[in-house]
């Protein structure tokens, strides 16, 4: 497998705990570089924008108003298989369901504040980081 980018956002709620550092360890451990990094407060246009594909869920006014509530961190990652290898580290969406020592269970509290975003595919990456960084906000590869 290729070296491959990823986008992560590190969601209010793992910010308000101050475990930003925590998890960003987690990524490092596991192999992940930190390419780009900012820490943002969204707008509510930002936030729908960004979750625009679950713009009929019912979730969807909750959602927006959760990336909303505090600043969120947004990162790209850089490493072997990293669309995957996040979104094994995070673990699954619903904290309850999520594997022993992922950043969900440890983390994370519900569904509806799960700590952690992670693009779920290469195609979803490379829109995600487009959508927050400018091509010079992007570091060309560290080594
Ligand atoms: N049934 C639900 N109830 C409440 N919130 C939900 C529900 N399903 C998803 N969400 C919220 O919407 C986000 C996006 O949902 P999605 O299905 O894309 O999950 P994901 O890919 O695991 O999470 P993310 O996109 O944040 O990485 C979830 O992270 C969660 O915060």
């Amino acid at each position: 497998m290729a070296v491959q980018r990823t986008f992560s956002i590190i969601k209010p709620d793992a910010v308000a705990k101050n475990v930003i550092g925590e998890i960003t360890t987690r990524f490092e451990k596991a192999g992940l570089r930190v390419v780009a990094s900012k820490m943002l407060q969204l707008s509510e246009r930002e936030a729908a924008g960004f979750y625009a594909e679950h713009s009929e869920r019912g979730f969807f006014k909750d959602l927006v108003a959760f990336m909303t509530s505090g600043p969120v961190i947004v990162q790209v990652l850089e490493g072997e298989d990293a669309v995957l290898k996040n979104r094994e580290l995070m673990g699954a969406t619903n904290p309850k369901e999520a594997a022993a020592g992922t950043i969900r269970a440890d983390f994370a509290v519900s569904i509806d504040e799960n700590a952690v975003h992670g693009s779920d595919s290469e195609a979803s990456a490379a829109r995600e980081i487009a959508y927050f960084f400018s091509a010079t906000e992007q570091c060309a590869r560290i080594r």
